[in-house]
């Protein structure tokens, strides 16, 4: 099991002070898509200069273009691009192409699908590397959370890792943990955290149990 922070509410210097601060204890930097719309694709090239041993996802949530928007992606220094599962057949048919030419990888990011089942047979097919189930902010506003549709699609995915996303803090992470995903994503619950380090470090050991 990885674990990996997501960065949304920052600049590019808050993000880079964030990674240094709690490096040692994750796998993966998520640039978040509100970063992404407000410091461009600068973003993943910098932290990924600056932390070259880290795997950078860029959360593009791409739904139109897929190859065009992986390849500038790829281009800049990602090496996990997402895009939307509710998105056309044809878009990420398009990503998964343009993502192995530059040997980069998929995660297909499930928020909003309406059959989760259906859909995420449809997406593993289609040779992504990672799905995610995920409440954003809007869905986590209203209580939601993601715990059922990773259960759901664990018991369809056969060759994507699985992953989740959406409001996990420390004291749901031990839930999260026993039902068993492949990544287990976390923003707020370590950058919104007055001791980042001390959180990330506690998040680090429950997730290496597994
Ligand atoms: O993609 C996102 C929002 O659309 C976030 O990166 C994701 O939800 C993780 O952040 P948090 O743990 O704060 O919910």
């Amino acid at each position: 099991m990885k674990l990996q922070l997501a960065l949304d509410l920052v600049d590019i210097p808050q993000a880079k002070a964030l990674v240094q601060e709690v490096e040692a204890y994750i796998d993966i930097v998520e640039i978040g898509t509100p970063v992404v719309i407000n410091e461009g694709l600068r973003a993943v090239k910098e932290i990924k200069q600056a932390f070259p041993s880290l795997t950078v996802l860029a959360d593009l949530k791409i739904m139109d273009a897929g190859g065009y928007e992986v390849m500038k992606a790829s281009e800049a220094g990602a090496d996990i691009i997402t895009v939307l599962g509710v998105s056309d057949d044809s878009t990420i048919r398009g990503a998964v192409a343009e993502a192995k030419k530059h040997n980069k990888q998929i995660m297909v990011d499930m928020i909003n699908v309406k059959d989760m089942e259906q859909r995420a047979k449809e997406v593993d097919a289609m040779g992504v590397d990672y799905i995610c189930v995920h409440s954003g902010y809007d869905h986590q506003a209203e209580g939601k959370n993601s715990f059922a549709e990773l259960n759901t699609i664990q018991k369809v995915v056969r060759q994507a890792k699985t992953a989740i996303a959406g409001g996990i803090k420390l004291d749901t992470l031990p839930e999260v943990i026993a039902a068993g995903p492949d990544l287990v994503i976390v923003g707020g619950g370590i950058t919104g955290q007055e001791n980042r380090q001390a959180t990330a470090s506690r998040m680090r050991e429950l997730v290496k149990l597994r």
